[in-house]
């Protein structure tokens, strides 16, 4: 049976869990449950902190999990990622009281809190800046002003938490992160790990993509199949009067109302969009 970690709280849990029903997996309304046996898929999913989902992964004790590349990366362990799943994006930034340093090498000496000790104390050692770096859990944007550090690396997202706090970012952003899945090169289970994934890549094609319908007239095909060409061809039929035909292709839901706008200039009538449920590519 696939063992499988996903985030049991936090910034990813839910969005995570509710990926994976999509994929036709049993997922728990239970915040409470450590672990859910999925008998039909045959998977068992494991509720575990984000951070320690890299370790437990790397050790081969499960075969894969989902948690955020920063911490995936800053737990150093043998793993690979191998999906990106678009969501809980966020980056790993240096921040200090606004105006205060402009960038990392005036941190020489100085204190850095972080939850993300390899993280930082990589991007420290690649600028050659030698500084003290203060482990902490959690809530690190009060470190400086409880006078444990002078700066901080952390998660930024929208900005509101270091702007409450008076704090602004400064330097080289450190990593772009993401909930990516992440999996034990050495398991035994990689053709189930591989339908998981294929699973939650159809998942996000389809939210990602619509399904176009049109009728263009047979001088204007070329033209229009041109605005939609489809992820590998789009489909034509033939219309009961020959003059006219019918286009079928997926199209990327950002793009919809451009290319609509473009295939009416174009001749084409009678364009229908349709949500894509499920696919798989
Ligand atoms: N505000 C946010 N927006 C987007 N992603 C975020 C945000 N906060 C955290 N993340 C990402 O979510 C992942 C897990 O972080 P999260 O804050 O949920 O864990 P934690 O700090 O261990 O738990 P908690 O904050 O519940 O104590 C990380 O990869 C992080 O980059
Ligand atoms: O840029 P923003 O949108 O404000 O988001 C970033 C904040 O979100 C996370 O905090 P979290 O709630 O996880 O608390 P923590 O720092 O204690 O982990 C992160 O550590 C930042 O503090
Ligand atoms: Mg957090």
């Amino acid at each position: 049976m696939l063992r499988v970690a996903v985030p049991n709280k936090g910034a990813l849990s839910e969005t995570a869990s509710g990926m994976l029903r999509e994929a036709g997996y049993r997922q728990s309304r239970d915040r409470r449950e450590l672990v859910l046996v999925d008998p039909e898929n045959e998977v068992e999913f494991f509720f575990l902190r984000p951070r320690d989902i890299a370790v437990y992964v790397g050790q081969g004790i499960l075969d894969a999990g989902i948690t955020g590349r920063d911490l995936f990366l800053d737990a150093e362990v043998d793993a690979e990622e191998v999906l990106q799943l678009g969501f809980g994006r966020s980056t790993f930034r240096l921040a200090a009281p606004a105006g205060r340093y402009s960038s990392v090498n005036d941190l020489e000496g100085l204190r850095i809190a972080t939850s993300f000790e390899t993280l930082l104390g990589d991007h420290l050692a690649e600028r050659g800046v030698s500084a003290s770096i203060v482990r902490l859990d959690g809530a690190v944007e009060s470190s400086i002003q409880l006078g444990v550090a002078d700066a901080i690396a952390d998660v930024v997202e929208t900005g509101n938490t270091l702007r409450a706090a008076g704090m602004d970012t400064f330097g080289e952003p450190i990593l772009a992160s993401e909930a990516i899945v992440i999996a034990n090169p050495r398991s035994g289970n990689k053709a189930a790990i591989d339908v998981m994934l294929r699973r939650l890549q159809g998942v996000l094609v389809a939210k990602q993509y619509v399904m176009l319908d049109y009728d263009v007239h047979v001088d204007q095909l070329e033209a229009a199949i041109a605005l939609t060409p489809g992820l590998e061809s789009p489909t034509i039929s033939a219309l009961n009067d020959p003059a006219w035909a019918a286009v079928r292709a997926m199209v990327k839901q950002s793009e919809t109302n451009t290319v609509m706008d473009e295939l009416y200039a174009v001749g084409a009538r009678a364009i229908l969009v349709t949500r894509i449920h499920a696919c798989r590519i």
